[in-house]
């Protein structure tokens, strides 16, 4: 000990060594200061004073809100899906819950709870999560969410490289393999979508639809998700729009069901009447995911978007007027046909991938033109009264029968009776039994028929009665006119 002491530099040899070097220090900093450009000196200076910051100050934060330049913020979306996976030991809260009123035994749902620290590692890096939320007071936005993600500051590039990405990634892996699918409606009071669990039986399958037309929404279906690279390459929004129309009880919101299904989409479904203006259509659209369906029904029913534009404001008013009921809403919406037109095709339609719009209508005559343009609604689908391959694709899944002798006269009936599938699927489930529920048919449609054919002979009756009526009053009034030009020629001739 006592050697080493000694082998130690006394204090005063420290000094020398400090006085040199600071003399050295000054030495080299007049020398640069006099060789190396004023803009390099400071270009050095910088270089060096971040190079200390990334050693000492070693922390950095993403903040990721909810929204992003007025559309729905993707990351913080995965993070909302991915994070609930990486709840582990070291975090102290977790919101769960299910929302499968038919399941109570369905697997419980989780979701972050705000305050809640998440710890997540990745190549290396050690990364905390928080999430927090706070009231805005703005009626549009009550709340404002986001997270916070804390890294080192030199793993700052590669969370933006790597991690982010991968949490993307991640997430829509989990969305994909959701088994349940969701039910959005708007809630004007809080203005946020809520959402239930959607588990609805119609498939493509179960439908009662000309078999032509069902393949044919299949294929078009399969080639509209098979073409993004065709959709970015002619610069077009990936989206799909169907108008499905038809009398009520056709299959409309069974054929979307079966879409839904199909594609494993979420829906959102939007009332008109509960978007207050424009601002808060686009507000309310952007905030809807990426694969998803976006359904408007009964669009003729929401007068200020199905107006017809072609027609002048009198006449489209006197027509309201003469017409109460449902094309006259008492909450006539404040949205624009513009503003919902805006959306579908204009800019706002980029924001977003992978989405298919469904307007459904009993009345395609009401809506305005500029709704129905070629490129707007991309396939109309017109969803008719039941035909008999329909019928029979009803008998097999009501009856589980897919022939029987009574078919040929039901065939024969619904070849000349208006009647919805809806109409024939009630008439189906009066009994388990194939045979009463087919003479039960049987006896519905004709009892239809003969309805329609006293209305017609109804109808005919009158119109040869009015015909009859305008023929007599014609002989009176020729005869009453016969009549006046007499007395009128002998006024003349008295004269
Ligand atoms: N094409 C169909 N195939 C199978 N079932 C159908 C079909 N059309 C109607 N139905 C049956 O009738 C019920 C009502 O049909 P749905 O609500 O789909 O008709 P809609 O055309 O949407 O009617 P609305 O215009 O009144 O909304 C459904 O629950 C379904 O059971």
């Amino acid at each position: 000990m006592a050697t080493l002491l000694k082998e130690l530099p006394s204090f005063s040899t420290l000094l020398a060594a400090y006085a040199s070097i600071s003399a050295m220090a000054m030495l080299i900093r007049s020398i640069l200061n006099e060789m190396v450009p004023e803009k390099m000196r400071k270009y050095i200076a910088t270089k060096f004073t971040e190079l200390v910051s990334i050693h000492f100050n070693s922390d950095f934060t993403f903040v990721i809100e909810d929204r992003w330049k007025a559309a729905d913020n993707q990351i913080f979306r995965a993070a909302e899906v991915y994070l609930p996976t990486r709840v582990g030991p070291s975090s102290d809260s977790l919101l769960v819950g299910s929302n499968d009123p038919n399941d109570p035994t369905a697997p419980i749902k989780r979701s972050i709870p705000p305050d809640c620290t998440i710890t997540d590692d990745f190549e290396g890096m050690r990364l905390k999560w928080s999430f927090s939320s706070i009231e805005t007071k703005k009626y549009y936005v009550p709340n404002k969410r986001f997270f916070s993600l804390t890294c080192k500051k030199s793993d700052r590039e590669k969370v933006e490289k790597k991690y982010f990405p991968y949490i993307t990634k991640i997430a829509q892996d989990i969305l994909n393999k959701h088994e349940s699918l969701n039910i959005n409606t708007y809630d004007q009071e809080c203005s946020m979508w809520e959402s239930a669990v959607f588990k609805h039986p119609a498939t493509f399958e179960t439908l009662a639809m000309e078999p032509e037309l069902k393949q044919f929404i299949m294929d078009d279906l399969d080639a509209f998700v098979q073409r993004k690279e065709f959709f970015e390459n002619v610069g077009r929004a990936w989206k799909r729009g169907y108008l499905l129309y038809g009398p009520p009880g056709t299959g409309k919101s069974s054929l979307v069901a079966a879409i839904a299904n199909y594609m494993r989409y979420d829906i959102y479904d939007l009332q008109f009447q509960s978007v207050r203006n424009d601002a808060d259509l686009r507000r309310i659209l952007t905030s809807t995911s990426n694969r998803s369906i976006l359904l408007i029904e009964d669009i003729d029913c929401s007068t200020n978007v199905s107006r017809d534009r072609a027609k002048p404001k009198e006449i489209v008013e006197e027509e309201e007027d003469d017409e109460p009921g449902p094309n006259r809403s008492a909450f006539d919406p404040g949205v624009t046909l513009s503003g919902l037109l805006n959306f579908i095709d204009g800019l706002w339609s980029s924001c977003g991938n992978e989405r298919i719009i469904i307007f459904t209508t009993n009345h395609k005559d009401k809506l305005d033109p500029a709704l129905l343009r070629p490129g707007r609604m991309d396939v109309h689908i017109y969803m008719g009264y039941c035909t008999p391959a329909g019928f029979r694709k009803l008998s097999t899944t009501y009856l589980g029968i897919k022939d029987d002798k009574l078919f040929g006269s039901i065939d024969d009936l619904l070849k000349s009776v208006e009647v919805t599938p809806a109409e024939v699927a009630q008439q189906l489930m009066i009994s388990e039994e194939p045979k009463v529920a087919l003479n039960g048919l049987i006896e519905f449609l004709n009892m239809k028929k003969n309805k329609v054919e006293e209305n017609e002979a109804e109808e005919e009756e009158k119109s040869s009665k009015e015909k009859e009526a305008k023929k007599k009053k014609k002989t009176v009034e020729r005869q009453n006119s016969m009549q006046a030009a007499e007395t009128d020629t002998r006024c003349i001739y008295l004269t």
